[in-house]
């Protein structure tokens, strides 16, 4: 379809006042919203939006390949080779195999973002960057995407959302990931690091309207000001960390132009970028630009025309001539501190590193992976990324590389619950017992476990549905949970009607 191109933003949200509207939305949206949007979509599809606005939000989820193995179902999000459109909200907080990492709940019109990977991304492995990455939608995704052997960095400048990130990524499985909580200025300081770089930015979120009130509330022409001039300082900042040649996939969920096509164009100019297109079938329904005189490649998710949840996206690749930055190390004052001299203390013995190298399952290329020591954990990172590690460590603050192994607890040696979580975890290197959901949701709020008197006593890798769900240490008459305490189910509650995977 062909909507009507933007008009002068001002002139539609101040001089232009209209009295009539051919349909009236039940949902309160701001005034200068509705007179800004109709003026950029017309008024037929502004009243399909509005309609559409009213519907109840389509529930999506995105299937784990790594811990669900599975034909195609029905109702596949068309865009996503494992999005599926669920008929009714599953219960997820209280489904074990939501917090096993079995699937992520997504809004389907982001799941849109696969399309650019699978076209632009898909032959050698690659370093990217998710910069704007809580709570892990598009980073869990491109990690199922990304070619074999790449490396994904997941970055969030908010602390307590960097925790969740690095949780989400933890249960979703992939070794494979850095997680780091830094604002985007911290960035240039790697150089040209990153071959792919996606800006999912804030931005003023009118795309969620349906699904989140507090995003109508927070909504105002100041607040879309801010975002543009937000996004563009982001964009300056990070895209010098872009490879000559490297791809940035910019997105909002918002619907204004100056958020979405103006910045691309913006970037288009700024940077000399190439915009990249996409071969869509048509029946996707997906719209396009929506500036006049202007034929950027951009892709939009309108409610009444797409099932999901407004989105934009537009990718662009940087000149194959720009010039390669180099990684600039951190400079010291050359005297040693005390800290310095002497390299921190291991609590780790040598035997705990290989008893734990055997927990890793050798049909996952362990060989790839180095065991790193620190303080009293043990991790597995991927051996051919440890440069890029050590620069990463060097310039930001790196909350989580690869995937945490075990922990030395006083004589102790204990598996972390991530191992539990990893595709490194050797199958048979515990003892398990499968449990059933009632005992699932015991284990998930951190409650004791009985376990059968056949069961072994110590470690034992707890399954459900044959998923691992964590660790537990069986001392006979209960067994201690293990599960991570800031993770658990906090609600005491258990709704009348569950419905799980
Ligand atoms: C649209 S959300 C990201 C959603 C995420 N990509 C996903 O798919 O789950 C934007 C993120 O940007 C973060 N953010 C806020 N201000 C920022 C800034 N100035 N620079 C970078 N990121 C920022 C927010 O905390 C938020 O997590």
């Amino acid at each position: 379809m062909k909507v009507a191109k933007r008009r002068n933003y001002f002139d539609i949200c101040g001089k232009f006042q209209r009295f009539f509207f051919a349909y009236k939305s039940n949902m309160k949206l701001p005034a200068s919203f509705i007179e800004y949007t109709r003026g950029l979509l017309g008024d037929e599809n502004y009243d399909s939006l509005a309609k559409a606005l009213d519907q109840e939000s389509p529930v999506s989820i995105r299937l784990n390949k790594l811990k669900i193995q599975h034909e195609e179902w029905n109702n596949r999000v068309p865009w996503a080779t494992d999005g599926y459109y669920l008929d009714k909200r599953l219960t997820f907080t209280f489904d074990p195999l939501f917090h096993a990492g079995c699937y992520y709940v997504q809004e389907a019109s982001s799941m849109f973002v696969e399309q650019i990977l699978r076209r632009y991304v898909s032959e050698k492995s690659v370093v990217m960057l998710d910069l704007c990455a809580a709570p892990g939608g598009k980073s869990t995704h491109a990690r199922s995407v990304l070619p074999q052997g790449s490396l994904l960095v997941a970055n969030e400048v908010i602390r307590n959302r960097s925790q969740v990130l690095a949780e989400n990524l933890t249960k979703w499985g992939n070794p494979d990931v850095v997680v780091t909580n830094n604002d985007p200025s911290d960035f240039p300081r790697l150089g040209t690091f990153f071959d792919v770089i996606l800006t999912d930015v804030p931005c003023s979120g009118e795309g969620m309207f349906r699904k989140d009130p507090v995003a109508v509330e927070e909504w105002s022409p100041k607040n879309v000001e801010i975002c543009w001039q937000r996004q563009r300082r982001i964009l300056t900042d990070i895209w010098s960390c872009l490879k000559p040649g490297g791809i940035l996939i910019y997105s909002t969920c918002t619907y204004n132009t100056k958020e979405d096509e103006e910045n691309v164009a913006w970037m288009q100019q700024e940077f000399d970028a190439e915009p990249l297109t996409l071969d869509i079938p048509a029946e996707w329904n997906i719209a396009g630009n929506l500036l006049e005189n202007n034929e950027l490649p951009v892709y939009r998710f309108l409610p009444h025309r797409t099932k999901g949840e407004g989105f934009f996206l537009a990718a662009l690749r940087k000149p194959v001539t720009a010039e390669e930055i180099a990684y600039e190390p951190v400079k010291t004052s050359g005297k040693k501190n005390k800290k310095d001299e002497k390299p921190s203390a291991t609590l780790v013995p040598k035997e705990a590193v290989a008893t734990v190298r055997n927990w890793l399952d050798e049909s996952a290329d362990v060989d790839g992976y180095k065991m790193i020591v620190e303080g009293s954990t043990v991790s597995a990172f991927p051996k051919s990324y440890a440069e890029e590690l050590a620069m990463l460590k060097q310039v930001l603050r790196v909350i989580q590389a690869g995937v945490t192994v075990a922990e030395v607890k006083g004589k102790l040696l204990v598996p972390a619950h991530a191992l539990a979580m990893s595709r490194l975890l050797k199958k048979d290197a515990f003892p398990t017992e499968e449990i059933d959901y009632k005992q699932a949701i015991a284990y998930l709020h951190k409650e004791a476990i009985s376990l059968p008197e056949t069961a072994p006593r110590g470690t034992v890798l707890l399954t459900y549905k044959q998923t691992p769900l964590g660790f537990v240490k069986n001392i006979g008459n209960h067994a201690n949970n293990l599960y991570p305490p800031e993770w658990r189910i906090r609600s005491g509650h258990l709704p009348e009607e569950v419905r799980t995977l």
